[in-house]
């Protein structure tokens, strides 16, 4: 009898302003405008929202790093864009096209680092904030600028910002708009690692979380995000239901094994 394969092929754009790629389970996307310190221009917020979706789709990808060519890891909107925009309600819908495709990468299911180097500036800082982890190349310079244009962060830094590192000193870096050196970003909790090269630090940190049940990281990542915005006792119940689905995978009876017999675990992601 004829046997029917359903084989599963991803379909990968071609990108002009950035450049994907995986190996061994770890996405690396790489912003490529560096004649411009990858200024995000409509261009390639769209090719980001494409590559969210290609990764949201492969199985195979475990994690990703975002990582930026050249000098800096993006110092923002595209300003000759910002510059061209008509009226207030076109503005309001750049910023919702930036909110949106920030909100898809914020979604991934899988571990997100950003691999900071140069500058991470504006809307750059923003991709970063929308990334689950930040890791910074001694020497980087980090901020939200904004008001020094005119402007407020429109890509989700009035939101992400103060939930990370809490409102006040939110507020210091956006009504400032001063360059937080990578020491300080660290110690303001905006960064989670320091390195002398940030994609070599971001990949350290990604071997570090890919050792780990795959499935547990994704469902562990989900309590977090889900949780966000809820009070305690809602959140805690997510929480529980969770856990529930990690204790019933194939890779927990093999963790919670392994360790009992002092043996490094083999996940399947199952
Ligand atoms: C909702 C979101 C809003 C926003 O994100 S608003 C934008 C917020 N970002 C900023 O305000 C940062 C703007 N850039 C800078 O302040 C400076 O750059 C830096 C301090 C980051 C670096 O300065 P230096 O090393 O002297 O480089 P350079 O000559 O200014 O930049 C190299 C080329 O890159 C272009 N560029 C830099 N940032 C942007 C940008 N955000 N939008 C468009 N182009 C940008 C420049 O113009 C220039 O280009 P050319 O060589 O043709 O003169």
């Amino acid at each position: 009898m004829e046997e029917h394969k359903h084989e599963f092929v991803l379909e990968i754009p071609e990108f002009a302003h950035l450049a994907y790629e995986v190996e061994e389970g770890l996405a690396l996307v790489t912003l490529k405008r560096p004649e411009a310190l990858n200024a995000l221009s409509q261009d390639l917020l769209q090719e980001l929202a494409e590559v969210a979706e290609v990764i949201a789709q492969d199985p195979e990808v475990r994690a990703v790093i975002f990582a930026g060519e050249g000098k800096a890891f993006a110092a923002g909107a595209d300003l000759k864009e910002i510059a061209a925009l008509k009226d207030p309600f076109a503005a309001r819908e750049y910023a919702l096209l930036g909110q949106q495709v920030f909100a898809e990468i914020a979604a991934l299911p899988v571990p997100t680092i950003a691999a900071i180097h140069g500058y991470a500036l504006g809307g750059g800082l923003e991709l970063a904030l929308a990334c689950d982890l930040r890791v910074a190349a001694k020497g980087a310079k980090l901020g939200l600028p904004e008001v020094g244009l005119g402007l407020i962060p429109g890509f989700g830094g009035t939101q992400r910002l103060p939930r990370l590192i809490g409102r006040g000193r939110a507020l210091d870096l956006i009504l400032t708009g001063r360059h937080v050196p990578a020491e300080e970003a660290l110690a303001l909790g905006l960064v989670n690692r320091l390195g002398e090269d940030a994609l070599e630090e971001a990949k350290k940190l990604a071997r570090q979380i890919l050792k780990n049940a795959p499935v547990a990281l994704a469902l562990a990542k989900e309590s977090v995000v889900r949780g966000e915005g809820l009070d305690l006792a809602e959140a805690l119940e997510i929480e529980a239901d969770l856990f529930g689905y990690a204790a019933a995978t194939e890779d927990m009876r093999e963790g919670v094994r392994a360790f009992l017999e002092k043996r490094p675990p083999g996940f399947r992601g199952e």
